[in-house]
């Protein structure tokens, strides 16, 4: 007889995860991965299931890290909401299994996990590749993605300005009304990207909202959204432009329409500039196009569990 899988809510989990431990674990997973050694590391693309009729899809994410003892997956729904609808569009649970054995031993809420591990690795790539002396931050879009970029981003680093934009301006202004720090809500994507030099999209939109002829030269953007072969959030001057890294480059192939339709041609994994194998070329302009894999789901449910058996 095995125990009974540990159950934990929401709360629990975001109060079992910070940023300050999610990080470095982020990082080495990723420059790990990179290495494509399958006796470490196994991890297929997510396999996805368009539910069409109700603009949605289920991907499911399994991992398998040998060496952390870590056998994971992540089940995710992406429901394309109709503005202010008050059920989130991204929904997610994430199992965790002893890898000798097979049972599953966590059952844990996925949301938190999803938002936090997107936005620290977005960081991680800002890190790497924003300008010196980056003085403006802007987001786009006011969901649950920019709350969790807006949290990280000001906690990591020092902004003298932050700016947002979403559809709907009230929606802008409700997003920064829950926030301490100011930020400026702007009424289009161009002001609010003009001279920036970090850009987070993190959007449901299907088709470009951000263009290159707005990106000031050399400025860092970490593409969140648009995560379907067919959907777009940059356009293809931006991408063909820009120097391109992605989260992996199967996922990238496979899902990422910017990367799908522009024909833009990506330079290299973020695990590969992690581990040496490529530089991050800071001087230019540069997209970090975020898809979210498996093996990041996997070290922070790693991390809340340890977090969680350590206080029981
Ligand atoms: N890269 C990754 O690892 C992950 C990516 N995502 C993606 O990030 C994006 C945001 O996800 P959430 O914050 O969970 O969603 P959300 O629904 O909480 O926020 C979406 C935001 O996009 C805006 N939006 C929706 N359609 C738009 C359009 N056509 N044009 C401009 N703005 C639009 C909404 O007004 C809202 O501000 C989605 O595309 C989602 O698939 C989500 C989780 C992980
Ligand atoms: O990695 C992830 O969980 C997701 N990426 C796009 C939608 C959900």
């Amino acid at each position: 007889m095995t125990d009974s899988p540990v159950l934990l809510n929401k709360h629990e989990v975001e109060r079992c995860l910070s940023y300050e431990d999610l990080i470095p674990r982020l990082e080495s997973v990723m420059g790990k991965f990179s290495k494509r050694d399958s006796s470490e590391i196994i991890q297929p693309v997510r396999s996805v299931v368009p539910i069409a009729q109700h603009n949605g899809f289920l991907g499911v994410m399994p991992a398998y890290l040998a060496a952390e003892g870590i056998l994971c997956t992540k089940m995710v729904t992406f429901y394309q909401r109709a503005e202010g609808s008050s059920l989130p569009s991204t929904q997610a649970t994430v199992l965790l299994f002893d890898p000798e054995h097979g049972h599953v031993t966590a059952i844990m809420d996925g949301e938190a996990i999803t938002a936090k591990r997107t936005a620290a690795v977005s960081a991680i790539s800002a890190k790497l590749f924003m300008p010196a002396l980056s003085k403006v931050l802007c987001i786009l879009g006011s969901g649950q993605q920019a709350r969790s970029h807006y949290d990280v981003f000001t906690n990591v680093f020092k902004f003298k300005e932050v700016r947002v934009w979403s559809r709907r301006r009230e929606m802008a202004h409700r997003f920064v009304n829950d926030l301490q720090g100011p930020v400026r809500v702007c009424s289009s994507v161009k002001e609010a990207v003009t001279g920036a030099d970090v850009i987070v999209t993190a959007t449901g939109a299907s088709e470009p909202i951000l263009f290159g002829e707005w990106v000031k030269s050399g400025a860092h953007v970490a593409a969140v959204g648009a995560c379907r072969p067919d959907w777009r959030e940059l356009d293809d001057v931006l991408m063909r432009e820009a120097v391109v890294y992605v989260d992996s480059r199967e996922g990238a192939t496979a899902e990422s329409g910017d990367i799908v339709l522009s024909g833009a041609q990506v330079f290299a994994e973020l695990g590969e500039v992690i581990n040496g194998s490529f530089p991050a070329q800071r001087e230019k302009t540069t997209v970090f196009k975020s898809l979210g894999m498996g093996i990041q789901d996997a070290v922070s449910a790693k991390l809340v569990l340890e977090k969680w058996n350590s206080e029981h």
